[in-house]
């Protein structure tokens, strides 16, 4: 089912969490909404589940208003971050906590709870009880038992964050493949840009209860919108300073390591104060003469070795910059002062703004 926020809203007293937001997701897609803690993304989350009424505004699922229906009474279904699981009861019951209160008998209970653990891979392991299951193994029933209800939307709230990193990651390719077979529309927070990159198709990034971007992996990576989403998602050098002359959607900016040219997707005006974001695996090291539409001069400060590829840390003209090299196996550097270039479309260029360092 697809999801419609128009002109919701939420304050809390005279706290505004979510300013008015337009926001559409689409039947069977997976979306997420990320964003730093306190932006309100739970919030959100709370608005499509029925817990809490939009302060203005409408939700509709489905088509269907959600004005005056409640959380068991909408198609959705809610993972939480600290999944409470009834330790009592055995893990095929936890699965059909739901289905005996719809009145289903104890055999088709059963029968469904076991096929539901199929699904999450975890067949063999019903008569168990959660205490006697991994971290991980628990959250998959959480899963299962979040299924059982068959919504046609499921809400997820940070449900990996308790795991430890490489459980993490397994856990990621398997929701995504759960989404993907079952068609069901995943609304999916975090606070994590890895896993919002890696599982979506479709991220919304979140700072101070508005939305600032929508849209696929790519594009909030590539090509952020503001400085906060460039700063918020992935690793970024900052070059700030005052545009010098605009041309067929680039501009050229003067900084304090020089002018360089790069998108100027916003338009902004020569004179204006602006900043060139550039990230690490953008900026490479150039051969002795070796030219480049826009390169600087930097003195090697840090090398740190990362198996796969390799950041080095440069000072230059226009502060400290990053470099992220893949580790070739040739191993030495050319002698300081080394020589970094990188394409006129390699970076991007917006007005100066608030950046993720400013909204934590
Ligand atoms: N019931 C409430 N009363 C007053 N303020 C609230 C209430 N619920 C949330 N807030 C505030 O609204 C803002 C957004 O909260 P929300 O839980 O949506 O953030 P979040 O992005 O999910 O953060 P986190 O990642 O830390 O869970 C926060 O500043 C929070 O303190």
């Amino acid at each position: 089912m697809d999801i419609a926020l128009s002109g919701a809203a939420v304050r809390f007293g005279t706290f505004q969490a979510v300013h008015p937001t337009d926001l559409t997701i689409e039947a069977g897609e997976f979306f997420s909404i990320l964003g730093p803690s306190g932006c309100g993304k739970t919030t959100i989350l709370r608005l499509l589940s029925g817990f809490l009424d939009p302060s203005e505004g409408e939700v509709r699922i489905g088509g269907q208003p959600m004005a005056g229906i409640g959380p068991s009474d909408r198609p959705t279904a809610l993972i939480f971050q600290n999944l409470a699981l009834f330790p009592l009861m055995t893990v095929w019951e936890n699965v059909a906590f739901g289905l005996e209160m719809r009145g289903w008998k104890t055999a088709r209970r059963r029968a469904r709870a076991f096929e539901l653990l199929d699904m999450v891979a975890l067949g063999g392991q019903g008569d168990k009880l959660p205490s006697e299951l991994s971290g991980g193994q628990r959250q998959r029933v959480a899963i299962a038992r979040a299924l059982a209800v068959e919504p046609a939307v499921l809400l997820l709230d940070e449900p990996l964050s308790a795991l430890d990193l490489k459980l993490r990651q397994h856990m990621r390719a398997e929701l995504k493949q759960l989404q993907e077979t079952t068609g069901i529309t995943f609304v999916y927070i975090t606070h994590d840009q890895g896993e919002a990159l890696t599982m979506s198709d479709r991220v919304a990034v979140m700072n101070r209860g508005r939305i600032v971007q929508v849209g696929s992996a790519d594009d909030v990576y590539d090509r952020p919108a503001t400085a906060f989403v460039a700063t918020f998602v992935g690793e970024m050098n900052r070059l700030p300073g005052r545009i010098e002359s605009v041309a067929e959607g680039r501009a050229r900016i003067a900084t304090a390591g020089g002018s360089f040219l790069a998108p100027n997707p916003g338009g902004l005006a020569p004179g204006a104060a602006a900043v060139l974001f550039l990230r690490p695996e953008r900026l490479h090291l150039l051969a002795p003469g070796e030219a480049a539409a826009n390169a600087l001069e930097g003195r090697l400060v840090r090398r740190d070795m990362e198996g796969a590829f390799s950041t080095l840390i440069l000072e230059t003209g226009a502060g400290r910059l990053t470099v992220q090299r893949v580790n070739s196996g040739s191993g030495g550097l050319p002698a300081d002062p080394l020589r970094l270039g990188f394409a006129d479309s390699a970076g991007v260029i917006l007005p100066a703004g608030e950046t993720a360092d400013d909204a934590a």
